[in-house]
């Protein structure tokens, strides 16, 4: 089940330690966000995980194979944070390219269906040279997909993208879920990650400063009522609730507890201003927990 793990990797640029001690499983079917503030280390970890970066101590597995094992990186899709590809040549020459370097069996119809995914049917025949930056972001997507990998490391995939390809690639994301592959996605998007990652791994100077999937680390679901003209029966009613200054927090609310709640509330004139879902954000969450670590 497992697609990428690593343990204890360490790694140091002269007397600056880039990584404490990161250990991190990626399984398949799974979408994993790395978050972190700059120079966390997340670029340097996803390197050395794939091998382009030799950590001084730690041990990679990608798809059951020991990371240095070159045979380990045939079913890898790499988008790398900063990308660039040859100018001279087209889209479709490009993939072409980094089919046979993959030497992978990859038909024609299949990549420029990936073209396609990544939105660039239509400049399949133009060089690069000639791309904006998003288009050769969405190149580098289709680079990384082509070869139908089963783990699919994405560094930044966004960074270029407008609204409209931020939207896409997240449902690439989720068809790849779908179809069993496994995917580790850096992104400084939160609210992305928050979306489509299925687990979140929050490195901060070369640790991991937590881990664990959305509910761990978002807590409970909550709602949260704002009210007016609360009587004393009233009162009575909500007596079980939390009170968070001007509104009532329900927790772990049963599926009919909140309509009961409400019908009881109007029941007895309570005037309801709001009945609203309320949960802190990754963004709050992630902020806590780097300003903890400080
Ligand atoms: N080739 C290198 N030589 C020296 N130091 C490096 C090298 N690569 C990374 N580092 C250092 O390692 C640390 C982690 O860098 P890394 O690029 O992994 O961070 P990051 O979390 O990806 O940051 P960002 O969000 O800014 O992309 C930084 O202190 C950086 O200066």
């Amino acid at each position: 089940m497992t697609a990428a793990w690593c343990s204890g990797l360490r790694k140091r640029y002269r007397q600056r330690t880039a990584i404490g001690d990161v250990s991190l499983t990626v399984r398949r079917g799974e979408v994993v966000g790395l978050l972190g503030p700059n120079g966390a280390g997340k670029t340097t970890v996803i390197k050395m995980l794939l091998g382009l970066v030799r950590p001084d101590a730690g041990e990679v597995l990608l798809l059951g194979r020991p990371g240095r094992d070159p045979a380990s990186r045939a079913k890898v899709g790499y988008l790398p944070e900063l990308f660039r590809y040859q100018p001279w040549l087209t889209a479709t020459e490009v993939l072409d390219l980094h089919v046979r370097l993959a030497g992978a069996d990859v038909p024609a119809a299949a990549r420029r269906e990936t073209l396609g995914q990544v939105g660039l049917a239509d400049r399949a025949g133009d060089r690069v040279g000639g791309f904006s930056k998003g288009m050769q972001q969405r190149l580098g997507l289709a680079v990384a997909l082509v070869s139908r990998p089963e783990l699919v490391v994405l560094d930044e995939p966004t960074s270029a993208l407008d609204p409209i390809g931020r939207a896409d690639v997240r449902d690439l994301l989720v068809g790849l879920r779908a179809r069993g592959v496994a995917v580790l996605l850096n992104s400084h998007l939160i609210g992305e990650v928050e979306r489509v990652c299925d687990r979140v791994v929050i490195l901060d100077k070369g640790r991991v400063a937590a881990a664990g999937t959305l509910p761990e680390l978002l807590g409970r679901p909550e709602v949260r009522l704002r009210l007016g003209n609360v009587g004393e029966e009233a009162e009575k009613r909500l007596g079980n609730f939390l009170r968070d200054g001007a509104e009532y927090v329900v927790l772990d609310a049963g599926e009919d507890e909140v309509p009961a709640l409400v019908a009881d509330l109007v029941a007895l004139d309570v005037r309801i201003h709001a009945v609203e879902p309320g949960r802190i954000t990754l963004e709050e969450r992630l902020l806590d927990i780097l300003r903890e670590a400080k």
